[in-house]
């Protein structure tokens, strides 16, 4: 068989936790090969390992046949291996040549032929559809087209195997379509690809075969054309998922977060949001739908306090709150699970149970005249990450930029609903998460807002605004289109909003 790499018998284990266990991965010439496993089963692990970054306890690297040692990732560049870290590695005050050429020539003290370099940049381009202008500055550009950026990086070094390390995951849907069409045009060129990705359609969409690992171990590899996407998810978890979203209809009480023509700016002069008015009640979840980029952050930003307000009001338990800071509208009970999780959400240099009392360390009990308990605070963490199934090395103890993204994930969205908020704004909650995962925040949500509270689910997702909330409250272009109760509407009605027609509008 031609396989282009194989890791045979991997092993790695950091301080507490196994994170590869005796893993065989073998990638053929010339194929999308999906690398699927539940949030800490060890994929990044693995990844960092063929690309140099760790070294692995145990096990062979093959390459073209060959056993090597990938000591470190310019060996790894050198051997024609190129990896997409989940968070880019660009500079944003850089042009994409620049960019592409740091690291390359600039580290090796070649004399800089810029228009060179940025004519080969064209040209790779081109030939693989990428659409990338080399002369754009960083911070100019989308995401998607930065992650564009990375590719050519690679492509530019010669790679043949291509690693991309969740690249779907900050993307929208249009741009995940551009995403899979390039891989495939990637491959028909020659290269080879392993893609992770928790999302089991785009494995469907895109991958030839698929490995799945549980908990440090390989469970299989799989043709993805006769494995069905159930299949996957239960090899992935050990058990059946159902997919679906079970719950009683809502019981909305009394308004909790009253937003009245409320206008956000989201550069000077340019408005974000465009008097934008909403109810949420008690015991009800409303979902906010939109292309990305529409007012979605410029709403959440408003009402959490970290965007001043131009105009309009937003009522929150009957009181304006527009004037309050931050800290008190946390304490006044509005939780809020933030879209950058490192940014926002953690501080990656505290343990997990530092980060678990972020917002009340200085309350009873965990802090008595100015003295912490330490104890106290232990067992609180301890409780958050057991329910919420938060997998680390050291427990509570972990310092938490050593656990995977999706447990970081989970750990934030456990310490915001145990706080019991009156009203918990949940942002793109389960990005990054894997199947089992999102079934049990779904459930958890539900639940929160069963405990007659409010919650307002803010996602790209469609499927998860239609099955989780109860409304949904649409925008675009900064403007609400309409509101609709989910049971009463379809995907195609959603997405024709989304683009700005009314649902009377719509033939
Ligand atoms: N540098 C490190 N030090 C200590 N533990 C680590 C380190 N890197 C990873 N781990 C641990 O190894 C395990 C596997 O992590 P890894 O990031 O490989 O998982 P993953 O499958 O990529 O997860 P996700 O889907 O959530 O990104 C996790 O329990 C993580 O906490």
């Amino acid at each position: 068989m031609d396989y282009v790499v194989e890791m045979l018998g991997i092993r790695k284990e950091f301080t507490g936790i196994v994170a590869n266990d005796d893993i065989t991965l073998q990638l053929k010439k010339g194929e999308i090969h999906a690398l699927l496993g539940e949030n800490g089963a060890g994929k990044s692990t693995l990844m960092s390992i063929l690309f140099g970054m760790y070294q692995p306890d145990r096990g062979v690297i093959k390459v073209k046949g060959a056993e090597t040692k990938i000591a470190n990732p310019n060996v790894a560049n050198k051997l024609g291996i190129g990896m997409v870290h989940q968070h880019f590695k660009l500079v944003s005050n850089f042009t994409v040549t620049e960019n592409i050429m740091l690291g390359n020539e600039l580290r090796k003290g070649v004399v800089l032929d810029l228009k060179g370099a940025a004519k080969r940049i064209e040209e790779l381009s081109k030939r693989y559809r990428l659409n990338v202008d080399p002369y754009a500055k960083i911070e100019d550009i989308s995401v998607g087209m930065q992650q564009r950026v990375e590719i050519l990086k690679m492509l530019y070094r010669d790679a043949e195997v291509l690693i991309l390390d969740e690249p779907t995951a900050v993307l929208t849907p249009q741009e995940i379509q551009e995403l899979i069409g390039i891989m495939q045009h990637l491959i028909q060129e020659g290269k080879s690809i392993i893609i992770i990705t928790h999302k089991l359609k785009e494995i469907k969409a895109a991958a030839h075969r698929c490995t799945v690992i549980r908990r440090g171990k390989t469970i299989g590899t799989v043709d993805v054309a006769t494995t069905s996407e159930q299949k996957m998810a239960e090899m992935m978890v050990g058990r059946q998922i159902t997919f679906k979203v079970d719950k009683a209809p809502s019981k909305p009480g009394e308004v909790v977060l009253k937003l009245d023509k409320l206008t956000v700016n989201k550069a000077k002069n340019v408005p974000g949001l465009k008097s934008f008015s909403l109810e949420v009640r008690a015991g009800e979840i409303v979902g906010i739908a939109g292309v990305e980029g529409n007012g979605q952050s410029d709403l959440v930003e408003a009402i959490t306090g970290l965007r001043k307000v131009e105009s309009g009001s937003i009522e929150f338990k009957g009181s304006d709150i527009v004037e309050l800071s931050i800290r008190k509208r946390i304490e006044s009970g509005i939780g809020h699970i933030p879209e950058d999780r490192q940014k926002r959400g953690l501080v990656l240099d505290y343990t997990l149970e530092e980060n678990m009392v972020l917002e009340i360390y200085n309350r009873e009990p965990f802090s008595r005249s100015g003295i912490l308990n330490k104890s106290k605070i232990r067992s609180y963490a301890e409780g958050i990450l057991s329910s919420f199934d938060v997998r680390s090395g050291q427990g509570s103890t972990s310092v938490t930029r050593s656990l995977s993204g999706g447990n970081q994930q989970k750990a934030i969205i456990g310490r915001e609903i145990e706080l019991n908020p009156k009203l918990l704004i949940a942002v793109q909650p389960t990005r990054g998460l894997d199947v089992g995962s999102i079934e049990y925040i779904h459930k958890r949500l539900i639940e929160h807002r069963d405990k007659g509270n409010a919650v307002l689910l803010v996602s790209l997702e469609l499927d998860e605004v239609l099955n989780v909330s109860d409304r949904v409250a649409i925008l675009n272009n900064g403007e609400l289109v309409d509101t609709v109760i989910t049971a009463e509407t379809t995907e195609n009605e959603m997405g024709l909003m989304m683009a700005g027609v009314k649902r009377g509008d719509q033939v």
